[in-house]
């Protein structure tokens, strides 16, 4: 075991039915990684998450959270889907604070948690404001905060910025890395935008085959702290070269997805 191992998949089968999605599946994660996975559409990311998060259960194999296995991830995890789930009921403390009441803490006191968190978010003045007022950006920064709330150092973000307009993207990159430098947590994220997944990550892992087994992992060495300036690095476009042919290639045997 790694020491430093945060979320470990060994050897893991997962079958829909019929349809193998993972078999003998190796991937591990350090502690404070942020690390980019992309694959044709269809391959099997979201699937990869929600067995991550103890929403699914693999047939074969362990998952691994801190170097020990792990049965029960539910609720270890925060895990944030493609779709942002807000309570459109709520107000963004309301659904901030969710997590903090589940776990038991008075209502008061974890909406005033909540609370102090919002200027570093990016939502000083809106707490009481309904998502249906909030901009697209503003309820992915409300659904992020709300994952962090379950007090998971470890975050799975399910394509968190495919919904957004180009320079609201951005921003929201710029800030992930902030927050990502702050916070110290473990952040996979799911991405079909190849310059984010490199502008992004530590590590990129590309999801190939039917079912997937190993995934191929390319380290990012493009400099950090990064911006925007990353993508004229040498090495920022050598890494996008290559994986974009890994991905080319993998479009002869199977349909592949979008990507920008
Ligand atoms: N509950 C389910 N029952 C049966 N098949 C499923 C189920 N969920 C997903 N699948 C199938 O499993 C495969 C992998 O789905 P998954 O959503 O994990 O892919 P993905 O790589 O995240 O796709 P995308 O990039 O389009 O979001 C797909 O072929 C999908 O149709």
């Amino acid at each position: 075991m790694a020491v430093r191992e945060k979320l470990a998949f060994a050897g893991v089968r997962f079958s829909y039915g019929e349809k193998a999605i993972l078999d003998g599946f190796q991937l591990a994660v350090g502690r404070g990684e942020l690390v980019s996975l992309i694959g044709p559409s269809g391959i099997g990311k979201s699937t990869l998450f929600q067995l991550a998060a103890g929403l699914l259960e693999p047939q074969h194999g362990e998952i691994r959270l801190d170097g020990e296995p792990a049965a029960r991830r539910l609720g270890q995890v925060a895990y944030m889907p493609q779709r942002d789930l807000l309570m459109p009921w709520r107000t963004v403390v309301e659904n901030a604070a969710l997590p903090l009441e589940i776990q038991g803490m008075p209502r008061r006191e974890a909406q005033a948690r909540v609370r102090q968190e919002l200027p570093r978010f990016g939502l000083d003045g809106w707490a009481d404001a309904y998502p249906a007022q909030l901009s697209g950006g503003m309820r992915q920064r409300v659904s992020f905060l709300r994952a962090l709330m379950t007090g998971s150092d470890l975050l799975l973000l399910d394509e968190p910025f495919s919904a957004l307009d180009g320079i609201t993207r951005m921003e929201m990159q710029e800030w992930l890395l902030t927050m990502w430098q702050q916070t110290g947590c473990t952040m996979l994220l799911i991405t079909h935008d190849i310059d984010e997944a490199i502008l992004l990550a530590d590590r990129i892992v590309v999801l190939l085959g039917s079912p997937i087994s190993s995934p191929v992992e390319l380290d990012v060495p493009v400099p950090r702290p990064r911006s925007l300036a990353s993508r004229s690095h040498p090495a920022f476009q050598a890494l996008r070269g290559q994986i974009w042919e890994l991905l080319r290639q993998s479009a002869t045997a199977q349909p592949v997805g979008r990507y920008a």
